[in-house]
């Protein structure tokens, strides 16, 4: 799904009414019935009181058209006018007039108005700014929104959380409304994803209100949020007659003494996700534990005992993944710089081999096209320098990528794979994945379909969102808190069957008896 800009919403909008040929109005009706669908499909006309807090733009103009249709309905409604300007929008005057057609008087808010009380039951629709928001509100606005902020009440912004621009940084010291909820017009808006801005909601939803499709699917977006049907075109199946050889030889380099595990990680989650042989490249210390704990895996040794000195492989690989538990060494360095000269095979480099090339940046220009590195904030900060805001350190990261043409996976709460100018949100995962070896996991997986032929992006997109949902899928099981990296590594089967599982058909013609 594409994530579009407000720039972009403003020209899909211009673009639908004239193709379709229908009023702005129109347009607006469609956003609040939308929005009313949503809310009567789950409260089905209960008696709990709905605060709608509108704006006086078009945001505000959906608040007030949903007022309508909630009141038409015998809902409990309280509608306040936010009078933050005197430059009302034409469609929200035109709802205004409706609405007082129906006898329904909105309260006018301005600096001087006591804040209505909300109770912890009642239902606060946020419909004060929408994607027209442009710098941070005044004072008065902001307390209003501190108060919203401070009820109990479940909060349902409409398009976007008041307050959040769609996307830039927030202002300093700028006030958002926290939504419980956001039910977003066609598009999820970038803000969402990143760890400054998300922080202002819990749970989001897109409603589609019918943008024309011809403008989406040409419109040119910067990011893409990846789901389920997208990493399913991405599969690439398995045929009847094939043999290991078919599906790649991966070889995962790293481990140094106390750090072993994390190899192990690699290479298993690199068999989970269907490798056909795996290699594991390690120091000495590493040749008896992964022998026993992992019997599918080969395992090749450095003539170090604890760390590993040189990389001279005796086979060809399909993939490599270097970096897990690899240390920082002089002669590991050394060894790693002369392995970037040499491989041919497609790379992951995580972990260490990161670290490594952020503080020796002459390394770079022998890095392979195509090189995929998986850096958690802190490795991508050396690697690239600070940044001010998330919407920087994203800029920083398609530069580097653009500069040495490789593919940055950027780990958070939504992790997102940065190609060039282009940025694919993922769409699974859970706090549960923030724990030991997890990122040993993902470099696995990702050297894995590597091995089987998927591209670097295709791999890097896949093996994100596969990680993802396999953590997902544990939580039933293990809450969030025990969620381990090898629960991770075990789910990932039931990860790809639940890639492809259909939704279950209605029971209702199954045969009686
Ligand atoms: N295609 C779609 O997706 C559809 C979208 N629709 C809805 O329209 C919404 C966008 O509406 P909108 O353009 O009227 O902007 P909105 O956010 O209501 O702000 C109003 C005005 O406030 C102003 N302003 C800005 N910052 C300010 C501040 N800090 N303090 C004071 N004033 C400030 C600024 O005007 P300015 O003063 O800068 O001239 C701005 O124009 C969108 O989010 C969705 O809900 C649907 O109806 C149908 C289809
Ligand atoms: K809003």
């Amino acid at each position: 799904m594409k994530i579009l800009t407000a720039a972009q919403v403003y020209q899909a909008d211009k673009f639908t009414i004239e193709k379709q040929q229908i009023t702005s109005d129109a347009l607006m009706e469609r956003a609040a019935i939308q929005i009313f669908e949503w809310i009567h499909a789950r409260l089905h006309g209960a008696p709990v009181v709905i605060h709608i807090f509108c704006g006086i733009g078009n945001n505000g103009g959906d608040g007030i058209a949903l007022a309508r249709h909630l009141a038409e309905h015998g809902y409990n409604i309280k509608v306040y006018v936010v009078n933050y300007s005197e430059k009302r929008s034409k469609d929200f005057l035109l709802n205004m007039e409706r609405l007082k057609d129906r006898k329904i008087w909105p309260e006018f808010m301005n600096p001087e108005t006591v804040l209505p009380e909300t109770q912890p039951n009642d239902i606060i629709v946020d419909a004060i700014f929408g994607i027209g928001l442009n710098r941070s509100p005044d004072d008065w606005v902001a307390k209003l929104i501190e108060h919203i902020n401070n009820s109990q009440a479940f909060t349902l912004s409409v398009d976007i959380p008041s307050g959040l621009p769609v996307d830039q940084p927030l202002w300093k010291d700028s006030k958002v409304v926290f939504a419980d909820y956001v039910l977003s017009f066609q598009t999820p808006k970038m803000v969402f994803f990143l760890p400054e801005t998300g922080i202002h909601l819990e749970n989001w939803e897109v409603l589609d209100i019918g943008l024309d499709n011809e403008f989406m699917m040409n419109v040119d977006s910067s990011f893409e949020y990846f789901q389920k049907h997208d990493i399913q075109s991405l599969y690439i199946p398995r045929k009847r007659f094939s043999h290991k050889g078919t599906y790649g030889h991966s070889v995962i380099i790293g481990g140094s003494y106390g750090k072993i595990g994390a190899v192990h990680l690699s290479g298993k989650a690199c068999l989970k996700v269907g490798s056909g042989l795996v290699t594991l490249y390690v120091p000495e210390c590493g040749y008896t534990p992964l022998q026993s704990s992992l019997p599918e895996a080969m395992v090749l040794t450095d003539g170090e005992e604890e760390y590993i000195s040189k990389i001279s492989l005796s086979i060809k690989p399909s993939a490599v993944g270097i970096g897990m538990g690899l240390g920082t060494e002089e002669e590991t360095i050394q060894a790693f710089g002369n392995f970037l000269k040499s491989v041919k095979a497609p790379l992951v480099i995580d972990a260490d081999g990161i670290n490594i090339l952020a503080k020796h940046l002459e390394f770079l220009k022998d890095m392979p096209k195509g090189t995929i590195l998986t850096p958690h904030p802190k490795e991508l900060e050396r690697l690239v320098g600070p940044w001010a805001n998330d919407f920087e350190k994203l800029e920083k990261a398609m530069r580097f990528s653009e500069t040495y043409q490789c593919i940055l996976v950027v780990k958070g709460a939504n992790t997102i794979v940065i190609s060039g100018e282009k940025g694919y949100v993922n769409s699974t995962g859970n706090p549960g994945m923030a724990t030991a070896g997890s990122g040993d996991v993902l470099t696995g997986m990702i050297t894995g379909l590597l091995a089987q032929g998927y591209n670097s992006l295709n791999a890097s997109i896949f093996a994100v969102y596969l990680h993802g949902l396999a953590a997902d899928l544990e939580v039933p099981a293990h809450g969030y808190e025990s969620i381990t990296a090898s629960s991770m590594i075990d789910a990932i089967g039931k990860a790809f069957v639940e890639l492809f599982r259909q939704p279950q058909p209605p029971n209702d013609n199954q045969p009686k008896g």
